[in-house]
């Protein structure tokens, strides 16, 4: 445990996933999915890996933020932060000068979720287990109140830690996974026929479909797909923050008829009570709000619940304070009875995010009733524990760390704008 940190980098990452479409929706048509991708040293040579996800060259202002938090991190050792980890994340969200820019969201939070998506990298490796197992244990132990939770937390998690998941279960037949692949907003009918049938080929169940930029064609694609996957399976639809309150209700009833599970980010990620209007002119029609990619923190999740305005809670493992937070905020969807289904469509976020859905059915929720984790089939080729997929299914890392050490090849060829990929993008 005394590992000293005694250096931090941050590099930016970018894949041209914008070349193909990969990734496109209807606010965002032409992301390149990036990285601030830091790796901490330490005195006794184990490395932690993290990051936080962004696109394109909204990247090089995520890195000066990290930058800017090093001199917090350097110099401490893993005892010395996770004996206190609570006052280690306030370190880094509340310094005197730096939390004007927050507090607690936008560039400075991506950041705060980089480096300690690293810490708690490291120290799962410190302890030779996946960060899943890290945190179960440390439930089992006992050793949760004191070490890991938000203050505000630690009250509510000593009533729901109660309920416990099969472990077994989750080793046997992994997390329930929906694929977002299939249907991004860029994609022409017949790549999404021809991934669709791909799809239902390898036991995909559950599928979401980009939507918000054209009505008509959302109709035609909800109406391609729909029928392809049948009456049976599962359909989602996500709109990206598209539309005012007023127009989210009438063109998400006109595409009812398709029989979507959820609207996902129907309108401004800060309009809470838009969203709340928006469930419930849309209940009657068995649709459901799901949001939270761009949620700032756990006090907008809280009145999210509050106020009913999402009916699943998509967590975000690089929006959030890392998993400090997200803890923070799967406690708080157990107390709502809200179902969590994680946000993972993004570089590394299905590697991240796998650890804190196997947590939160095995220490937290104990169901899978109406819950399923986001997968999307880009990038995992980067990584050195990459998700491993099963029949539609998250089977847990056995790995130890949180998943998100990219091969150092990869990260050469990919660091803007020195990497090879890049200098050959630029000549075209
Ligand atoms: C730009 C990104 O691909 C988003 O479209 C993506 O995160 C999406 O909202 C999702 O739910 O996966
Ligand atoms: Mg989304």
């Amino acid at each position: 445990m005394l590992h000293k940190i005694i250096n931090l980098t941050v590099r930016d990452v970018r894949f041209p996933t914008s070349v193909e479409q990969h990734g496109s929706d209807a606010m965002h048509t032409d992301p390149d999915y990036s990285a601030a991708y830091v790796v901490l040293d330490t005195d006794r040579g184990l490395r932690g890996f993290g990051l936080t996800f962004t696109l394109g060259k909204g990247t090089e202002i995520v890195v000066c933020a990290v930058e800017a938090l090093a001199a917090l991190v350097v110099g401490k050792s893993l005892q010395e932060i996770v004996s206190d980890f609570r006052g280690f994340y306030r370190l880094l969200t509340s310094d005197g000068q730096m939390r004007w820019l927050g507090p607690e969201k936008g560039v400075t939070h991506l950041a705060t979720a980089a480096v300690l998506n690293a810490v708690w990298d490291l120290w799962a490796r410190s302890e030779g287990k996946p960060l899943w197992k890290l945190l179960v244990d440390m439930v089992s132990h006992r050793k949760f109140r004191s070490k890991v939770c938000v203050q505000d937390v630690i009250t509510i998690s000593c009533s729901v830690c109660v309920s416990s998941g099969s472990r077994d279960q989750m080793q046997k037949e992994g997390y329930p996974a929906y694929t977002t692949s299939c249907a991004w907003l860029g994609y022409p009918d017949q790549q999404l026929k021809q991934l669709c049938t791909d799809a239902l080929k390898s036991g995909w169940t559950k599928f979401k479909v980009k939507v918000g930029a054209d009505l008509e064609d959302d109709i035609r694609r909800c109406r391609l797909i729909r029928q392809m996957i049948g009456p049976n399976n599962t359909l989602m639809i996500d709109a990206n923050q598209r539309w005012d309150v007023a127009e989210a209700i009438s063109w998400v009833s006109r595409l009812s008829e398709f029989k979507p599970l959820w609207i996902e980010e129907p309108t401004s990620p800060d309009d809470i009570l838009g969203h709340a209007a928006i469930s419930k002119a849309l209940a009657p029609l068995g649709i459901g709000v799901a949001t939270g990619e761009q949620c700032h923190n756990r006090v907008m999740f809280k009145q999210f619940l509050q106020a009913s305005a999402l009916q699943f809670v998509q967590i975000d493992s690089c929006r959030l304070g890392s998993v400090n937070e997200n803890l923070a905020v799967l406690l708080m969807a157990h107390k709502f009875q809200v179902p969590v289904c994680p946000h993972a469509g993004g570089v590394g976020l299905c590697e991240l995010v796998q650890h804190l859905i196997l947590f939160d059915y095995i220490c937290v929720s104990a169901s899978l009733d109406s819950r399923m984790c986001e997968y999307v089939d880009h990038l995992h080729k980067h990584f050195t524990s990459p998700v491993v997929i099963q029949d539609a299914h998250y089977m847990p890392p056995k790995d130890p760390g949180y998943s998100c050490e990219m091969l150092e090849a990869s990260v050469q060829k990919h660091q803007y704008p020195e990497g090879d990929v890049w200098k050959l993008h630029m000549n075209k």
